[in-house]
């Protein structure tokens, strides 16, 4: 698990999209809600004009929830529950104009490249690292994740290692699962009073201090902002600060340059003898074989693992040497608990990320809204409502130089732009515009000319 990709804040002239997931109103009914004037005049429903029987492409056993709403838009869903290596979706991709990803399936350069109908990403996780978002941005491809649906279950799970690992707990299971009986309270203690060190205080790390407090526990974090502690939590200045007090280190940090190998053998020095770590975060941020050594030498009491660097594509693969070259000494070692990415792995959270991802990607093909991309200008309009029969939506994405709008407001310039917006994000640009009256016979040539200026990366257009 990760903390939340920085998103960048709202645009004040950009429509802010809220969702809440809980909430049970239908999806055609969320995709307009944020839009007061909606509630008076009835929104139109958009389609892509010149892409109709969209085709999605789900893999990594995404929710039935999210394929139920794709597929009540009559979009084409092929579904498969497990991942898929880079060759295999350089074969699939060229048929596709979305896909849905999670953690594991990776979108190279070269995916990209072979993807050539591909309009929008969908990672139905929080990280995006396994994406290359600055070349699916180039080509016009914004991203889409969960900041935050499976925050809850990555807390709940870390509150269950802390008790776990200090009290020995899936040591004494394993030894009775043998016939060993084993009572013992020798290095087992209670969490109460004990220091939690959280590195990384974003959705996950700030839910569990809360649950950590209610623990008794005392709490400190590390953070490369500065964020406001919940309850009694402190702020810490420097990782060796935090490291060097905790009982206990826990780590919520998104897989960066910057955090791949964080916790090396320096580190684990740094951590008081007996105390334990925790990783739910990504493999890269833990130097495993300098943690194996640090567990060999009883430096640390124990460890939760729940991501490695390499990880199996699908259920029933070994988890052995072929993967990491250390996983059979990892395997060895006492009070150390292995688990297979499920930090993130429960009903709720892959239900409320299905509805909510795919809400993000049905906004996106039918009406152009970027609200939450994470590689993408955050761009949105009001609803076309349905007494607008023959308005047409531009969504024209662009390389951010001077004139563009120039030249396609040019091409517009012979209808009445009802309304438009556009915003930029490194390199690309975008531009949503409300066309009035535009004839059927009309709607093809607009979007050729459109296509046509010389800043043209994506042009699409909805009615
Ligand atoms: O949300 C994340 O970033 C996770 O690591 C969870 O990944 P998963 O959806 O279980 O592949």
């Amino acid at each position: 698990m990760t903390a939340p990709v920085a998103i960048p804040s709202k645009s004040p002239r950009a429509v802010a999209a809220s969702i809440s997931p809980g909430a049970s109103q239908s999806l055609h009914d969320r995709l307009h809600k944020r839009d007061s004037f909606s509630v008076i005049r009835r929104p139109k429903v958009l389609h892509p004009v010149d892409n109709e029987g969209l085709k999605l492409l789900l893999v990594e056993n995404i929710s039935q929830d999210a394929v139920r709403a794709f597929q009540a838009q009559g979009f084409h869903v092929d579904h498969y529950s497990k991942a898929l290596s880079e060759d295999e979706l350089i074969q699939k991709i060229p048929q596709y104009h979305a896909i849905g990803i999670r953690s594991k399936t990776k979108i190279t350069e070269r995916v990209i490249k072979a993807a050539s109908k591909l309009l929008v990403i969908g990672c139905f996780c929080i990280g995006t690292n396994q994406v290359d978002l600055v070349t699916a941005g180039k080509v016009g491809i914004p991203v889409f994740n969960s900041p935050f649906s499976n925050s809850r279950s990555v807390a709940e799970l870390v509150v269950s290692e802390l008790i776990a690992l200090s009290r020995q707990l899936v040591e004494r299971s394993h030894e009775m699962r043998q016939g060993i009986w084993n009572k013992q309270s020798n290095g087992c203690w209670e969490v109460r009073g004990k220091t939690l060190g959280i590195v990384g205080y974003g959705h996950i790390g700030a839910q569990l201090s809360v649950l950590a407090e209610a623990l008794g526990m005392r709490v400190i974090f590390y953070d490369v902002i500065n964020i406001m502690p919940l309850g009694s939590a402190r702020q810490i200045e420097t990782l060796p600060a935090l490291l060097s007090e905790a009982d206990f280190v826990t780590l919520h940090v998104p897989e960066l340059p910057e955090t791949i190998n964080m916790i090396g053998a320096n580190e684990l020095a740094q951590m008081k003898v007996g105390s334990y770590l925790i990783n739910n975060a990504r493999g890269r941020v833990v130097d495993i074989p300098a943690l194996i050594a640090a567990l060999q030498s009883k430096h640390l009491a124990g460890a939760a693992i729940d991501v490695y660097p390499q990880e199996p594509g699908s259920n029933g693969a070994p988890f052995d040497d072929q993967v990491n070259t250390w996983s059979s000494t990892l395997r060895s070692l006492p009070n150390i608990i292995l688990t297979p990415h499920i930090g993130g792995s429960t009903e709720e959270a892959q239900r409320m990320i299905g509805e909510e991802v795919s809400l993000a990607l049905s906004r996106y093909l039918n009406y152009g809204s970027t609200i939450g991309a994470v590689n993408f200008p955050e761009v949105d309009l009001r609803a076309i409502t349905a007494e607008q029969g023959n308005h047409v939506r531009v969504c024209h994405v662009h390389s951010n130089q001077p004139g563009v709008l120039r030249q396609v407001n040019e091409v517009l310039s012979p209808y009445n732009v009802e309304k438009q917006y556009s915003d930029s994000k490194g390199d690309v640009a975008y531009l949503l515009a409300d066309i009035a009256d535009v004839s059927p016979q009309d709607v093809n040539k607009l979007r050729e000319m459109i296509s046509h200026t010389s800043a043209n990366i994506l042009t699409r257009l909805l009615a």
